[in-house]
């Protein structure tokens, strides 16, 4: 599923939206359940004291007015009590609500995690699918942001059905029925001019959030490439393109801010005309002579009391309102990603291949040995042999944004003992090749079948950019597997040591200092192209698959040390499908296939069998 339309408040958002709530409340036994629960409790004993402590300046006028000294004693007594319990409460509230912020970020974060790196749906995200922009962004910060609005308000929106009731009670009591209709009345046109006035912020926050991604991705970009750039001396052209970026940027935030003056102006009117507002409503019985057998105290405690009720429940619709601002602005775009990717519908070419099984094998790293195994994409119906490691049959496969064939018909089987080249000139399809071998894009026509696993004692991939991911050197030897050893193994130290030296890094390891010292670079500053290359061959010799695809492995390096490593490779009985423009590569292969454009191919045997 790949996003095309801006998100809407329609009946998708609410299922997406309930699709979250799911996710942050899963059971009723959960943590999160009992803070909320908790949370609630406390929302609603502040709004117990607020009441109190709202009623408190009533109780001075009258107090004042009869200048009772001893009324007043227990009064400030009794204020200062209530103001000790409000800020206590209203702190446990805050503690509590930063709690499940946390909790919730925590749950809503490691479930979109689960979603983005099960099988290859950050590939997809980031490489196919171009309708989300920043999926980074939207997993770190708007996952924040969501949560940090939901755990402040979700309580209080909870609850404000109870105070709008309470308080509509208590303002009818005091004003009577003109008092009630002219605040419900006030909040209605009230919310009509908001939601004018917020339409068109509404899209053009989304078109912030995006440049503020674009922008900050920039940064990120020379971050990853400085020494690229340094070498360009690009620092000139880069910081015309960063300024750019954050030009563009401030301009949509200097017309976002045109457009929130108006909002502006329309939420401050509304908040001040409803204070005048509470005291017109109550303008009207006291001239009526409703209230003329009262005395001058009486009356101002009760025109403070009918203030303080009005403008409160004039608070409550407007935290309503406020709330509605919230849904339409983060929680649209954000509940759009969550619930969308969150669901795990994310379109995946490859995926139903790969997973569930092949993901499981692929890390589980226990491929059977010397089985016929069954084939992940059935289009035969027969067992294949296990010495075979793919069977594509009249292939046919382009890129994603071309009409154009890159090639055409293909039909070959890799097996087992024959080292196959594939070469051709730049464009042709050659890594196109290996992306459809791994699933990452889907054929146009005909098949390819994988008859053998991923990974250690199946196939594979070293792709053409070598990929060191953060962590120790013992990590990067043993990528893509995760803990498979213990660390404090020793037969596996040796074997790691070995193939170290064997690709000649043994220096690496005493510049870092050991196999699982700590480092906080990023590995591909400190390490140069042929080492980062090296590094990956001793990953490949640590996994000893049975089938290695080298996408120009050795690009970096000189000829005699391609060679040596070849013959380590074919050594430790790998099967190796290589693709690169070097003519040395010929003579470690049987077979080769050249990739001529235009879908067109041609095999030819380079070895007599
Ligand atoms: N993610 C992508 N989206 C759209 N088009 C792509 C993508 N990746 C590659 N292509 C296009 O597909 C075509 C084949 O690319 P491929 O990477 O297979 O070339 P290649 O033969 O390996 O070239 P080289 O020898 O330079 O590595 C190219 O025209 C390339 O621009």
């Amino acid at each position: 599923m790949c996003f095309s339309s801006r998100p809407k408040l329609d009946w998708r958002f609410v299922q997406r939206f309930c699709r979250i709530l799911k996710i942050l409340f899963p059971s009723w036994s959960n943590q999160s359940v009992r803070m909320f629960m908790t949370l609630l409790g406390v929302t609603l004993s502040v709004q117990l004291v607020i009441y109190q402590v709202g009623l408190i300046p009533s109780q001075f006028y009258v107090v004042l007015s009869e200048k009772n000294y001893g009324k007043l004693k227990n009064l400030v007594l009794f204020a200062v009590m209530l103001i000790l319990i409000n800020s206590t409460l209203k702190s446990l509230d805050q503690y509590i609500s930063s709690l499940l912020y946390v909790s919730w970020r925590k749950s809503l974060t490691e479930e979109l995690h689960s979603t983005y790196f099960k099988g290859r749906v950050y590939y997809t995200l980031n490489v196919l699918c171009k309708d989300i922009d920043n999926p980074d962004q939207r997993i770190s910060q708007d996952v924040e942001r969501l949560c940090k609005q939901m755990s402040t308000m979700a309580s209080r929106l909870l609850i404000s059905p109870f105070t709008v009731t309470y308080y509509t009670y208590q303002c009818f009591n005091s004003a009577g029925w003109i008092g009630f209709v002219s605040i419900f009345g006030y909040f209605v046109v009230g919310s009509i001019i908001n939601k004018i006035l917020i339409g068109p912020i509404v899209s053009m926050l989304v078109e912030q959030e995006k440049l503020e991604g674009d922008f900050r991705f920039k940064h990120m970009q020379i971050r990853v490439n400085a020494e690229s750039a340094a070498f360009y001396r690009a620092g000139k052209v880069e910081h015309m393109r960063t300024n750019r970026r954050l030009q563009m940027l401030l301009s949509t935030q200097r017309s976002l801010m045109n457009k929130e003056l108006w909002l502006y102006v329309g939420v401050n009117t509304f908040d001040y005309l409803g204070s005048i507002l509470s005291y017109i409503v109550i303008a009207i019985p006291i001239f009526a002579g409703d209230y003329d057998g009262l005395t001058p105290g009486e009356l101002s405690a009760l025109v403070s009391k009918n203030a303080f009720v009005c403008i409160y429940l004039i608070n409550c619709f407007t935290q309503l309102i406020d709330l509605s601002t919230t849904v339409s602005d983060v929680a649209g775009y954000t509940t759009y990603f969550i619930g969308g990717v969150g669901s795990g519908k994310v379109h995946e070419p490859g995926l139903e291949r790969g997973t569930p099984e092949a993901q499981r094998r692929y890390m589980s790293a226990r491929c059977p040995r010397g089985h016929w195994r069954r084939p992940f994409l059935s289009f035969l119906s027969l067992y294949v042999p296990a010495d075979m490691a793919f069977v594509l049959d009249r292939l046919s496969y382009k890129s994603p944004v071309s009409e154009e064939l890159l090639v055409k018909d293909l039909t070959l089987k890799i097996s087992q003992g024959t080292h196959m080249l594939v070469v051709g000139n730049t464009g042709t399809g050659k890594t196109s090749l290996l992306r459809i071998l791994n699933g990452l894009w889907e054929p146009c026509n005909g098949s390819v079948e994988m008859t053998t696993c991923f990974g250690p004692r199946g196939v594979l991939f070293l792709p053409q950019k070598a990929y060191l991911t953060d962590g120790t050197l013992r990590e990067q030897v043993i990528y893509p597997l995760k803990n498979i050893y213990p660390s404090s193994g020793s037969i596996d130290d040796e074997r790691i040591l070995k193939y170290l030296e064997l690709v000649g890094l043994s220096n690496l390891l005493t510049r870092i200092g050991g196999l699982d010292t700590k480092v906080d670079w990023n590995w591909d500053d400190v390490l140069s192209p042929g080492e980062m290359q090296r590094l990956c061959f001793a990953r490949l010799f640590y996994l000893q698959p049975k089938y290695a695809v080298l996408d120009e492995a050795t690009s970096a390096l000189t000829e005699e040390a391609e060679g040596q490593l070849y013959k380590a490779c074919k050594q430790l009985g790998m099967t190796l499908i290589s693709l690169g423009h070097r003519s040395t590569l010929k003579k470690h292969h049987d077979i080769m296939l050249r990739l001529c454009g235009g879908g067109q191919w041609e095999l030819t045997k380079l070895k007599e069998a």
